[in-house]
């Protein structure tokens, strides 16, 4: 791990959050004798993926949410895992859903999200429950960029006013991001495979939250002092794991930088969580 003063460290804040479902899911349990349950889909053999899924899997059974996988093989139809969906939206014991992504590409991603129960959706990423968050509504919000609010919020970075520059506009991270960003009452720019000059836009920013998979995207020369910078890429080495700025140099200026790995990505499994226990108290607590 980076040692540094300027450090967003999501390992820790991941650490703390866990800790609070985890005291808030024993009380419920003592109090109403009701535990939270958690289905994970997995189809295909990607190992990345079958590393998050074990990776959630864990920390489900830490925190005592009852979890079960679906580990499917890359052969499996639309057809199977829309039914396997909707037997799940009927199980009175399963709070959240969720189906590792990517999906083989013979089956509908959109489809499958929004065969999802929306009140199950702990991704956050059914159509209504996206539409939600885009009018600024209560609902669960998609873990990774939930997770970015909440790790600026613990270092008391406020979004209002900022400018925002987003780069990368997957429906994942990107789009929502842009717009809790947007809630937040901050100025936002999004940046894509289309921008020009997404240095121009960089160099404007207060803080730049870049989500690409792609090594080095974001330089020095790039990025304005003082900004923070948060990096939600993933990009594999041979040796070992960088995220899509360079760390080293970028780390100079900016006034806050979240490390990869240890920022962003466990996060995204802290929020995972936090969205299973909330699924079941809106609506069985
Ligand atoms: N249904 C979903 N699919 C995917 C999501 C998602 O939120 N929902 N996000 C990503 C993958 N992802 C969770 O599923 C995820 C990515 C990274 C991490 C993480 O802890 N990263 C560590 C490094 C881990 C490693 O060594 O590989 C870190 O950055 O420190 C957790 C979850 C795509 N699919």
């Amino acid at each position: 791990m980076i040692a540094s003063k300027n450090l967003l460290d999501g390992k820790s804040l991941a650490k703390k959050i866990r800790g609070e479902v985890k005291e808030e899911i024993l009380d419920i349990k003592k109090s109403k004798g009701i535990t939270p349950g958690l289905t994970v889909i997995i189809v295909g053999e990607d190992p990345a993926s079958q590393a998050y899924v074990s990776k959630k899997e864990k920390a489900a059974k830490k925190l005592g949410i009852n979890s079960k996988i679906f580990r499917l093989p890359e052969t499996t139809s639309e057809d199977h895992l829309l039914k396997l969906i909707h037997r799940l939206n009927n199980e009175q014991t399963v709070d959240g859903i969720l189906v590792q992504l990517p999906l083989p590409d013979h089956i509908d991603k959109e489809k499958v999200i929004d065969a999802i129960s929306p009140e199950k959706d702990v991704d956050g990423f059914h159509t209504i429950n996206a539409g939600k968050m885009f009018l600024n509504k209560d609902t669960l919000l998609p873990c990774t960029p939930y997770g970015v609010l909440k790790l600026l919020e613990s270092e008391d970075v406020s979004l209002e006013g900022k400018h925002v520059v987003v780069v990368g506009a997957s429906d994942i991270v990107g789009k929502p991001m842009a717009m809790l960003a947007l809630n937040q009452m901050a100025t936002i720019t999004i940046c894509h495979i289309a921008t020009k000059d997404l240095a121009y836009h960089t160099r404007q920013a207060d803080i730049i939250i870049v989500a690409v998979g792609k090594v080095n995207l974001i330089t020095e020369e790039m990025v304005k002092d003082g900004a923070v910078v948060v990096d939600v890429g993933i990009n594999r080495l041979e040796d070992r794991l960088v995220g899509d700025v360079d760390f080293e140099n970028v780390s100079k200026k900016a006034s806050l930088i979240t490390p990869v790995p240890g920022g962003v990505g466990p996060m995204t499994i802290a929020m995972l969580m936090y969205n299973t226990l909330l699924a079941m108290k809106e609506r069985r607590g």
